[in-house]
């Protein structure tokens, strides 16, 4: 191989395009100083990789792009092509012919191209690693390398013997490989730290897991089994609910059938009483109209045989005088008799329309009395409901039935543990406006337990766990701390419409529980309902919950929950409820007691009215006797004072015999209306005496009927009383199935098993619920947490093998490349070494030279000492001439070069310093490798110049642009210097 062109384009001194040609053997470049020769040298440095632009004697990269001259502008780029010969294949190409090009533009941005087809530089550096072409290489030998060569130091010379021992690709490769060794060891540290704290976790995770399925399996049995016994009591209190709805409607229907009995029974007797009463008024009549026909008759015989014994009398006696005189009297008695009689009858009509007043008020009172018990009836039913709620309250105030097992426990040994204060619930109090908003608050925190110190808290928990007793939160008071919003956001709140103020400022509680009422209450917002809560919730960017009055919530983050409570379980909301409970109850109580007192009246009344209706009936029955007197007595008068007429008149007609026949006339028709009466009055009392038995059926069959209604009514309210609580209890189960299997009935009813014994199974739910509840506090994620670290354990465990496979086998490769390293290195650096003293030895004429390891234990960094001894001197190297310098450097570079043969070795004005007869041996030696070398000088020397196959003489015909011309060697002395 040999370098066969170099063409040049804008590169340094270079403006024009200029290609050199090249061939094997020694090629010279001549010229004078500053015309452009080390610029070529920097060209074929540049091009086979050089990236210091220090090295290319700049300041940066882009210092190697013509920068104009007096004539000419700068250009944009640089470009340099080698084109080697490669027929030999020395190169690894697959090409006769090789072009390497280096492109660089003013932007900075650079290119290689490998025969035309653009590559990388490593792509580059690769091709000629080894081949003696390197950057630490000999290829390019500078007289500023050759003056530095012995003066440096033995570890910076070392580069150029490895160069030379051909070890740089097995160094590159035991970097990179020592590069993937430190990443395998960093991956193995990380897959190891994560795999041991994988290991620590899955214990742990594991006896959570197993305990967690255990409760799963546990939960679902319970599931299994207690729905099924709550869809079967649910299933036989529906049953049972339904036969009593129908019996309640049966009573129902019985009690509408004795009320309308009642009634028709009330209204039968009430007619029958009015046809009684009819009857006795047209008897009553008949009678007086009786006694009037016998008073006729009695008065007609009297006045035939008064009259016969009168005419008798009165034609002895009687004159006409004293009959006027008796009429005189008699008419004075009958006015009295009359306003007599006309005083009775207005008192008869007076108590007549007090009895029918009376009448009406009893009827009045009687429907008051039927209206009142109704009311005393659903009352009755208002008070057991009260009753049975007030049980439950005062069931969750003091047995904590509203708490859980842990808590109740510990509450039942306030006494036997320390410091345990009570439920937060309990220790706190609020008004009952704010209640619901305070409950919503604290949710399930109304039962955390608080104590004094953080220690007594974990003694309560010990005894829990001892005592298998449930769980239980606690909230040390020692160690809570304030919990509050931030000024900006309560700012914000504060300007919101709606906004109350902080829970915790509407809760009274003694103060040493203040930092735990901060802590639970402290940065919680009361709005007064959800609509401006949503707003105060929005303005301060859902980062405190927001409660509403009515119990509404909306979370951090912005979730919200709501609805209504039916039951309130807790014991802080239970004393108040227990209290409107207890106040509604009196009061229920106290209206009952009225209610009852008012139909005692009410029924006293009644009884009053009957008597006083009695009373005025019995007076009405002897007034009508009076009545009758009277009007008897106004008659008797009258009639006297008629006869008294009649007399004065029958004188007349005694006198005149007329009055006898009339008299007989009247007596006998008197007679006969007489005896009409008495049977038709006969007649009437016949039907009486049948409406009174038919009364006295009517009313023994009312006061069946009224008992019957009692007994119906009595029986209705004991079954609204047992419907009540059945539904309380089926309303209980319904909440279960909700709360804990969030399970509708119809839901439920497709799961379970309605073959089951309710009983057994019972016993079957308390056991699981005993069993769940001694496994204590279950973490159910740990399942899937276990899985994905196992799973998570055994990737890693295997990455770690592989790591640790990767990490053995790239070990033992570098100790491989070592090994070769190491032998190749020591078998070049003897070669070198001998060949050293030889070429020493011939370029002195005499002395001796060799090369030292510094550190002969490590000949992998070991440095290059020199110990050169020029004939007749016995001194220390760095104090050599110039010359002696140059002849040292350049024996050693011969040495290598005959060792490790490189194929082209550009040389720059190497041997300035040497005199004209080292120059000559320098010459001969180039000569003599020059058959396997390709050698191209830089030389002012003639010396050298003889001994080259072809010279290039370099001008500046124009300034500042360097152009290259063959010359011959006769003029080539002249070049130089011109
Ligand atoms: N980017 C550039 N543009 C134009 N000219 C440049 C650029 N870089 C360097 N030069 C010119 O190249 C010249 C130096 O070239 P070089 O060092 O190759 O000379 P030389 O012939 O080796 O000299 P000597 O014999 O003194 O070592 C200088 O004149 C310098 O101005």
């Amino acid at each position: 191989m040999y370098l066969k062109r170099i063409e040049l384009h804008g590169f340094k001194s270079f403006a024009d395009k200029s290609v050199v040609e090249f061939m094997p053997g020694i090629t010279g470049i001549v010229g004078p100083n500053g015309c452009g020769k080390s610029n070529i040298t920097d060209a074929i440095r540049w091009v086979l990789g050089e990236k210091s632009a220090k090295a290319m004697r700049g300041e940066t990269m882009t210092d190697v792009i013509f920068s104009g001259s007096e004539d000419r502008k700068a250009q944009g780029e640089a470009e340099v092509t080698l084109v080697f010969n490669n027929e030999d294949h020395f190169l690894d190409f697959n090409s006769n012919e090789i072009e390497i090009t280096r492109r660089l533009y003013r932007t900075g941005d650079s290119e290689f191209l490998l025969n035309r087809e653009q590559c990388r530089l490593k792509d580059i550096t690769d091709l000629i690693m080894d081949t003696g072409l390197g950057r630490d290489s000999l290829s390019i030998i500078s007289q500023n390398n050759i003056n530095e060569f012995v003066k440096s130091k033995p570890e910076d010379r070392r580069a150029m013997f490895e160069e030379a021992a051909g070890v740089a690709k097995y160094k590159k490769r035991k970097i990179e490989t020592v590069r993937k060794l430190e990443r395998t060891t960093d991956n193995l540290d990380r897959v190891q730290d994560i795999c041991s704290e994988l290991e620590r976790q899955i214990g742990p995770l594991k006896r959570q897991k197993e305990k967690a399925e255990t409760y799963l399996e546990f939960k679902e049995e319970l599931q299994e089994v207690e729905v099924s016994v709550l869809v079967k009591e649910i299933s036989t209190l529906s049953e049972e609910l339904k036969t009593l709805n129908k019996e309640l409607e049966d009573l129902e229907n019985e009690r509408i059938t004795n009320d309308g009995a009642v009634i028709l029974d009330e209204k039968q007797s009430e007619e029958l009483e009015k046809k009684m009463y009819a009857l006795d008024q047209e008897v009553n009549e008949l009678q007086e109209k009786l006694l009037e026909a016998m008073n006729e008759v009695s008065s007609l015989e009297t006045q035939k045989v008064e009259i016969d014994a009168n005419r008798k009398h009165i034609l002895e006696t009687t004159s006409q005088e004293d009959i006027e005189q008796k009429k005189a009297s008699m008419k004075s008695i009958l006015q009295d008799a009359i306003i007599d009689y006309n005083d009775r009858v207005k008192r008869y009509n007076d108590v007549k329309k007090e009895k029918n007043d009376l009448a009406q008020k009893d009827s009045l009172n009687k429907k008051q009395q039927a209206n009142l018990r109704s009311l005393i009836e659903k009352k009755n039913i208002d008070i057991h409901n009260s009753r049975t709620e007030k049980t439950r309250l005062t069931d969750i105030i003091e047995n904590k039935s509203g708490y859980s097992y842990g808590v109740r426990t510990i509450l039942g040994a306030k006494n036997s543990l320390s410091g345990i204060c009570g439920t937060l619930g309990d220790l706190i109090e609020t008004e009952e406006t704010y209640e619901t908003a305070l409950a919503t608050a604290l949710g399930g925190a109304v039962q955390f337990i608080v104590t004094r110190t953080n220690d007594q808290a974990k003694e309560a928990i010990y005894f829990l766990r001892k005592n298998k007793a449930g769980r239980a939160t606690f909230l040390p008071i020692d160690t809570m701390k304030p919990r509050l919003l931030r000024d900006e956001a309560k700012m914000l709140a504060e300007q919101s419409l709606g906004y109350l103020g902080v829970m915790s400022d509407f809760v009274t509680y003694d103060k040493s529980i203040s930092d735990v009422v901060l802590n639970q209450l402290g940065n919680t917002i009361v709005a007064d309902h959800l609509d401006h809560a949503t707003e105060i919730a929005k303005s301060i960017y859902h980062r405190y919950r927001v409660v509403t009055l009515e119990g509404d919530i909306i979370n951090v983050g912005g979730s919200l929950t709501g609805g209504a409570n039916k039951h309130t379980n807790n014991s802080m909301m239970s004393k108040r409820e227990l209290e409107r409970v207890s106040r509604t109850l009196d009061q229920q109580e106290k209206d009952l007691n009225k209610m009852k007192s008012d139909l005692h009246t009410l029924e006293n009344e009644g009884r009053e009215i009957g008597q006083l209706f009695m009373q005025k009936q019995m007076s009405l029955a002897k007034l009508e006797l009076v009545v009758t007197n009277k009007k008897n007595e106004y008659e008797v008068a009258k009639a006297d004072y008629e006869n008294l007429t009649h007399q004065s008149v029958e004188l007349d007609e005694v006198i005149k015999g007329t009055q006898n026949n009339e008299l007989l006339d009247r007596l006998n028709d008197a007679k006969r209306r007489r005896d009409e009466l008495k049977e038709t009055i006969q007649a009437k009392r016949t039907i009486r005496m049948g409406y009174v038995n038919e009364n006295e059926e009517v009313s023994r069959r009312l006061r069946e009927h009224r008992a019957a209604l009692k007994d119906v009514e009595s029986q209705s309210t004991d079954k609204k009383v047992a419907k009540s609580r059945l539904e309380t209890e089926i309303q209980n189960y319904l909440l279960r199935l909700n709360d804990a299997y969030a399970m509708t009935f119809e839901h439920a009813q497709e799961k379970a098993d309605m073959s089951i014994d309710i009983d057994k199974a019972k016993d079957k739910v308390r056991d699981l619920r005993q069993r769940i509840a001694s496994l204590g506090h279950v973490n159910v994620e740990s399942i899937e947490q276990y899985n994905d670290v196992s799973t998570r354990y055994e990737t890693l465990s295997t990455q770690r093998s592989q790591l640790l496979e990767a990490q053995d086998s790239l070990l033992k490769a570098i100790k491989d490349m070592d090994a070769i390293m190491v032998e190749k290195f020591s078998t070049s650096f003897e070669a070198i070494n001998k060949a050293f003293n030889d070429v020493f030895r011939y370029l002195f004429g005499g002395g001796h030279a060799s090369l030292k390891y510094t550190d002969p234990d490590n000949i992998l960094e070991t440095g290059i000492d020199i110990e050169a001894q020029p004939p007749g001197k016995a001194a220390k190297l760095h104090s050599f001439s110039g010359g002696e310098n140059a002849l040292i450097a350049l024996s050693c570079l011969f040495a290598m070069i005959s060792v490790k043969p490189s194929p082209l070795c550009i040389l720059d004005e190497v041997e300035a310093a040497l005199d004209i007869a080292n120059v000559e041996r320098f010459a001969k030696y180039l000569r003599s490798f020059s058959d396997q070398t390709q050698f191209i000088v830089v030389t002012h020397r003639e010396g050298t110049m003889a001994e080259c196959d072809l010279l290039y003489g370099a001008t500046m015909q124009e300034k500042g642009v360097t152009k290259l011309v063959s010359v011959k060697l006769k003029d080539a002395t002249e070049y130089a210097s011109s």
